[in-house]
């Protein structure tokens, strides 16, 4: 998709917002913000450590973006400096997207009744929480109303392989954006979320025999394919701007239609588990 990032016409003219969790190019979030600029909005980058820094830096160079700094949302130290900078910077923002998710990869294998304590409550910190601190945050600068956005899976839902413990993190990031939605709907921000279809992005390489889920979403769903980040971040520029301004609490589904499907299509080729 070619970039514009003319600020004078689009969408999202004259918005300002976070995108958190670009890792790489093939991150969800990276899908969003580029989606977002095209539309004429200024975005601002966080990164998770120094690794990251080195692949997210050229990334915002492309898009004019803006990088706040580094946030590893299990320090809050690290989020207050990052909405510091932006209230110094741009004093409000309109929109913010929270792409964040971690689970141990050892636990997104076999059985859910063998999660530990100390992975659920990291899980929980860092997919679900985080969600939260970040909107404490972000209320006190959309000061005009505003949009925030966060990513979630239909193994929120429904029981996925191997999924476990981040089905039980979702679940409760979906109830967290109707919570936030009530709490937030008096200022005029809003609070959805995407129930992306699967997409092989570094986080999701963590989840046993992903390459299999894909092939099943391609053959089972409605539409026959799996989805892109472009396709998730058109979705999400819907979310994020004035196309959407009576939507909140939504768990909007960008996954070729998978969740209205209760069983394997009778065309469907019957695939055993194909290993990476
Ligand atoms: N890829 C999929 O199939 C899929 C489907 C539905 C939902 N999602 C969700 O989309 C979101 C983005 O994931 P993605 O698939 O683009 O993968 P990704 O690996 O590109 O992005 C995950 C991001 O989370 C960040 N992160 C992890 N721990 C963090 C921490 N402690 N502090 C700050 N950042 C942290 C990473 O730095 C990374 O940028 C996640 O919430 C994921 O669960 C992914």
């Amino acid at each position: 998709m070619a970039v514009s990032n003319d600020a004078s016409r689009g969408l999202m003219a004259g918005k300002r917002g976070l995108v958190m969790g670009v890792a790489n190019n093939r991150s969800i979030a990276w899908g969003i913000a580029k989606a977002l600029a095209d539309q004429g909005a200024e975005i601002a980058l966080t990164y998770q450590g120094d690794a990251l820094k080195k692949r997210v830096e050229p990334l915002a160079a492309e898009l004019g973006a803006f990088v706040v700094g580094h946030c590893d949302v299990a320090d809050p130290a690290t989020i207050d400096a990052v909405f510091e900078t932006l209230a110094d910077k741009w004093g409000k923002i309109d929109f913010l997207v929270h792409a964040i998710g971690f689970s141990d990869k050892d636990e997104l294998t076999g059985r859910y009744v063998d999660t530990s304590e100390g992975n659920f409550t990291k899980t929980m910190l860092i997919s679900v929480y985080s969600f939260t601190a970040v909107a404490q945050r972000a209320e006190k600068l959309m000061t005009d109303g505003g949009s925030m956005l966060t990513l979630t899976y239909y193994g929120a839902e429904k029981v996925m392989p191997h999924y476990n413990v981040m089905g039980v993190a979702k679940a409760a990031l979906e109830a967290s954006v109707r919570y936030l939605a009530v709490d937030l709907g008096k200022q005029k921000i809003r609070v959805n979320a995407i129930s992306a279809g699967p997409i092989k992005t570094l986080a999701a390489s963590g989840i046993g025999d992903f390459r299999y889920i894909l092939k099943w979403n391609e053959y089972n769903s409605p539409l026959k394919r799996t989805v892109t980040i472009d396709e998730v971040g058109q979705s999400a520029l819907y979310l994020l701007s004035d196309m959407s301004t009576a939507v909140t609490g939504e768990i909007h589904h960008v996954d070729s239609g998978y969740h209205t499907v209760g069983m394997k299509a009778v065309d469907a080729p019957d695939i055993s588990v194909v290993k990476d």
